[in-house]
């Protein structure tokens, strides 16, 4: 739970710098991600999306700087019930059923099972909860892993590249959903390479070479790079950048 002392933003980072297998794939990151807003991290792959991801979940190692969430530096036990993370490899188990992949999860962090039905619900799978995950959709699949990170009732939802191999229809349901969660109070970072994506986000990130394009509201972006669409205004940034 917040507590007064904490401070606006939900993830502050500076000075990150993160090598991965000898490369320096982050060299300077400085962020806010504000608390209540849906924040996209949008960019072409290898960009470093996931690595920045990583690093506020407290699943990477960083060679400098500091990211906090909440206040609290990143990997702490403390956060642990505080931050629901969605990788792109399905971390659920095919041979359980939903709702026996809920319930695992929920041991974990010490959820009753009232909370694995309200989940349940609230991703839109009581009625298939009790297949096996492996006899579920591609859609219906991925929000199982959604509400694995949700069963704790986590303040802060991290979801690399939670739509992609998504058709149209599941696309808009899953950002339906994700605007429900924001709207409840949560602070969602979501990851994702498809650019038009944007509109969906309160704020976007664009994020290219291990560097930071541009962090502000698709609004602000658009008026700033003279265009009228996302594709474009990366592309004027990256230009703009380059030159
Ligand atoms: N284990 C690793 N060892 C060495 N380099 C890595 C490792 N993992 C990632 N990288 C490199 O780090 C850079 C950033 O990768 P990252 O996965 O963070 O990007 P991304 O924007 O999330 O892309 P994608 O959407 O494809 O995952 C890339 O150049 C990638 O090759």
């Amino acid at each position: 739970m917040r507590n007064n002392t904490e401070p606006d933003a939900a993830v502050s980072i500076r000075g990150l710098r993160v090598i991965r297998g000898g490369n320096l794939v982050l060299p300077h990151i400085d962020l806010d991600v504000p608390r209540g807003q849906i924040v996209g991290l949008l960019g072409p792959s290898g960009g470093g999306k996931t690595t920045l991801m990583r690093a506020i979940v407290g699943a990477q190692i960083i060679a400098g700087g500091s990211v906090e969430v909440f206040g609290i530096e990143a990997g702490s036990p403390a956060l642990r019930r505080r931050i629901g993370y969605v990788t792109q490899a399905a971390s659920i188990y095919p041979d359980l059923t939903a709702r026996e992949n809920l319930a695992y999860f929920a041991k974990t962090v010490g959820v009753v099972s009232d909370g694995v039905t309200a989940t349940l619900h609230h991703i839109g799978l009581a009625d298939v909860a009790d297949r096996p995950v492996s006899t579920l959709s591609g859609g219906q699949a991925s929000r199982v892993s959604l509400g694995a990170a949700l069963v704790g009732d986590p303040e802060l939802l991290v979801l690399d590249e939670p739509t992609v191999g998504l058709d149209p229809a599941l696309r808009r349901d899953l950002w339906g959903l994700f605007h429900e969660l924001r709207d409840s109070g949560k602070t969602l970072l979501v990851s994702s390479h498809v650019m038009d994506e944007a509109s969906r986000c309160d704020r976007l990130v664009f994020v290219r070479d291990g560097g930071i394009l541009a962090d502000d509201t698709f609004e602000n972006i658009l008026a700033d790079t003279g265009t009228d669409n996302a594709d474009a205004a990366f592309l004027a940034l990256t230009e703009r950048t380059a030159a």
